[in-house]
């Protein structure tokens, strides 16, 4: 098949460049289909094969990473996702569906390297076969294996309650609530292969959006849906989500959470509103000739006209100003004794004062421009517009918005999406007219006399200032280098550009995470709420986070959401989940963590601080990827130690980019927020009741940081514990440096 489809993209291209729009534009399609379908033929080498169905009646079915037939349109391998691979995933002995045995494949390259058999129809067994049943031996080879620091796909030992998860209805929100290592990440990519598979045409259409919390975490899992034959699905955290920025940064609790409440959509809309502003002082325009004024009957008329328009802020601009211009227009057909004018001549009258320097002044200090960057930037930088556009929030957290220019945050992104609602497009022709008015501006004030161009200069400036142009003239940029769509551009790539663009599904990922303006955001880009929803409320760290899925979801779709629990944890075994449990309970006695699916005979133990650094080299020492998750405060601080001592460290900064090598490296030191979702062989947790006390949901950052391992788990610090932390940690076995033992 790859030479086959080879071959045709060969021939597709090799006919040129040539020949009509239309020939060319049908050549580019068929190009780019060959193209993905190579790209997905490559992509499913591993474990190709994995597993085998014999059939009652219909014989022996293969299922694999995809369906293959050959020439005479024999079934050779059936795709995982099919209908009539289910029972794969489904079937017990107490409901077969038709099957006599289920038969796991482990391969390595081309070659079988291990089978493992589940016996469903036990009347056709022997004594014998019964006695060496073995059905879960493919599971836990496959979680026992030590981990390469990226998310591999679990298509071979999909649990019945996972694939129930996974073959769930598309339409509608589904909500995926399950505790640590249940495998909802793993569950939800999986989901997003099976739903490209079954609605492919759609999907591939509208796209498929992944929101993950960190850059970090996309990376962890960016290779799972290529190695399922799936590439067209964008992966982003809502840091990303507003075209042509990324907004890495943290705030501090207090501020992300005020950012992340409901009650910034409203000051948002009244910062726009304070915009348009009504001077108590008439303005008056020296054109020369004669003079004009612009009264306040003449602004309250325009204002209304254009705010009953209900366009947002940069188009009602056309309605006010042309409303503004007509006034002034009659006025000065007056001041040139013209008496009575009929419309042409009006028309002629306005489009001439459109042109007056002083006219454009006063138009862009009544109703700017303004881009989504400048109405937040003019907001947290003056306390006056905050206390009238905040009204709603109390004088402290007013305070806490301030800000002078600065880097964008995560918890900004929301703001300026809000914003961009608010405000609309700024029409393209406007955009190329005002970055030209700019450049020529400069231009004048280069080419002025040595001693005037200071003024010149300090002119063109502030018509930036007043149109918001400075960052006009940067979208525009950011607008041409989006226009070039080539033929080639994905779905995803397309999608990811425009903030407009409605997904045919969305998928979150630590959902728990994101504050109420979030969610905003995201709901927009899903028109349709098909969407899968996953995370955890327990493990809630955000301050702006959510406290329920009913919080979440009933401004939304209220009483129209579905839940399904995953209840398993396939990651932590039960040695480790027994000491995050008991943290889990000081949270809320009511919450139950999952139950562990495996144990490994490795106690978790406490050590002094002091010996962290030895400690983590002894582990390094065991094989496999360490892990250790400190207090946001003391990560320069036992980053610095560590890395001293052990050759290769990691140290994550918050705020991390995409190209981190946290997973790559034998050892990270990061904080929890950095740590979310992510798994490690060993981990180590520095000062948990400083983590716990660091934000006001540090109990739940703890009960994150103690689930991380899938092998060893430690614990150290200097501080005493918390009366809180001492019964669920205070009674692990201590531990001074060399190996645990018991792995
Ligand atoms: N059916 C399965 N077969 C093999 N491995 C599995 C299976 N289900 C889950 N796992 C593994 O268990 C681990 C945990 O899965 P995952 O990260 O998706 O859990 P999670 O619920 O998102 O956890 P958390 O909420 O802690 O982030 C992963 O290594 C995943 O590959």
């Amino acid at each position: 098949m790859r030479e086959r489809t080879q071959s045709q993209l060969k021939e597709v291209l090799g006919a040129g460049a040539v020949g009509t729009l239309q020939n060319r534009s049908e050549r580019d399609t068929f190009a780019g289909m060959y193209a993905s379908r190579l790209a997905r033929l490559w992509a499913v080498e591993r474990g190709l094969v994995f597993g085998r169905l014999d059939h009652v009646d219909e014989g022996r079915l293969y299922i694999g990473k995809l369906g293959l037939t050959d020439d005479e349109q024999e079934r050779l391998l059936i795709d995982w996702r099919a209908p009539v691979a289910q029972p794969f995933y489904r079937a017990t002995p107490a409901a077969p569906m038709g099957l006599t045995r289920r038969r796991h494949l482990q391969t390595k390259g081309r070659v079988v390297v291990g089978v493992d058999d589940d016996l469903l129809d036990f009347d056709t067994l022997t004594d014998e076969d019964r006695a060496t049943l073995n059905g879960e031996a493919a599971l836990l080879a496959a979680l026992d294996e030590r981990r390469t620091g990226r998310m591999r796909d679990i298509v071979a030992t999909i649990q019945a309650e996972q694939d129930r998860v996974i073959r769930a209805d598309l339409n509608g929100v589904l909500v995926v609530q399950g505790g640590p290592g249940t495998g909802k990440t793993v569950v939800a990519l999986h989901r997003a292969a099976y739903l490209l598979y079954t609605h492919r045409e759609r999907l591939e259409r509208r796209g498929v959006l992944i929101l993950g919390p960190n850059l970090t975490f996309l990376r962890y899992i960016e290779q799972v849906l290529p190695s399922l034959g799936e590439t067209d699905v964008l992966l982003s955290t809502v840091g990303e989500l507003y075209p042509g920025l990324t907004a890495t940064a943290r705030e501090r609790p207090e501020v992300a959470a005020i950012k992340g409440d409901i009650r910034m959509a409203e000051v948002i809309e009244r910062a726009v509103r304070d915009r348009q502003r009504v001077p108590r002082k008439p303005v008056e325009l020296n054109l020369g000739r004669y003079a004009l004024t612009i009264d306040r009957n003449m602004l309250e008329a325009a204002k209304n006209k254009a705010t009953r328009s209900r366009r947002p802020h940069n188009q009602a601009r056309a309605v006010f100003v042309r409303s503004l211009l007509n006034a002034l227009a009659r006025q000065a057909a007056k001041k040139l004794g013209k008496g009575l004018i009929d419309d042409d001549e009006l028309a002629d009258l306005r489009e001439e004062l459109r042109t007056e320097q002083p006219v454009k002044t006063a138009l862009n200090r009544l109703w700017p421009y303004l881009t989504p960057q400048r109405l937040l930037l003019g907001l947290y930088a003056s306390p006056e517009r905050l206390d009238h556009a905040a009204s709603t929030l109390t004088p402290e957290e007013r305070a806490l918005l301030r800000r002078d220019g600065g880097e964008w945050t995560e918890s900004d992104v929301p703001l300026l999406d809000e914003a961009a609602e608010v405000l609309g497009e700024i029409d393209e022709q406007v955009l190329r007219a005002s970055a030209l008015q700019a450049e020529e501006e400069m231009a004048a004030a280069r080419q002025a006399a040595e001693h005037e161009r200071e003024a010149e200069l300090a002119y063109a400036r502030e018509v930036l200032e007043l149109t918001g142009l400075s960052d006009v003239m940067e979208a525009e940029r950011l607008a041409e280098r989006q226009r070039g769509e080539g033929p080639y551009l994905t779905t995803a790539e397309r999608a990811a550009a425009d903030r407009a663009w409605a997904y045919g599904h969305v998928i979150v990922d630590e959902a728990q995470e994101l504050s109420s303006m979030a969610w905003r955001v995201i709901m927009r880009r899903v028109p349709t709420r098909s969407m899968t929803i996953v995370g955890d409320i327990a493990q809630t760290g955000s301050a702006a986070g959510a406290r329920s899925w009913n919080q979440v979801l009933d401004p939304y779709v209220a009483g129209r959401w579905r839940q399904e629990r995953l209840t398993v944890n396939y990651r932590t075994p039960v040695e480790l989940m027994a000491v995050a449990a008991r943290v889990l309970a000081t949270i809320d006695p009511a919450l139950e963590a999952p139950a562990s699916v495996r144990d490994t005979g490795a106690e978790p133990w406490s050590a002094p601080l002091s010996a962290l650094p030895e400690l983590v080299k002894s582990e390094v020492g065991e094989g496999g990827k360490v892990a250790v998750v400190v207090p946001d405060a003391l990560l320069g601080e036992l980053g610095k130690a560590i890395s001293d001592m052990v050759e290769g460290t990691a140290v994550v900064s918050s705020g991390a980019t995409r190209g981190t090598t946290a997973l790559d490296a034998p050892v990270a030191v990061l904080g929890v927020a950095d740590a979310k979702g992510l798994e490690f062989d060993s981990v180590i947790v520095a000062e948990p009741d400083l983590i716990a006390s660091q934000s006001p949901r540090g109990l739940s950052d703890l009960y994150v940081a103690l689930t991380r391992a899938t092998q060893r788990l430690g614990v150290v610090h200097e501080r005493p514990l918390s009366a809180l932390l001492s019964e669920a940690l205070s009674g692990l076995p201590s531990r001074t440096s060399g190996p645990t033992n018991g792995h």
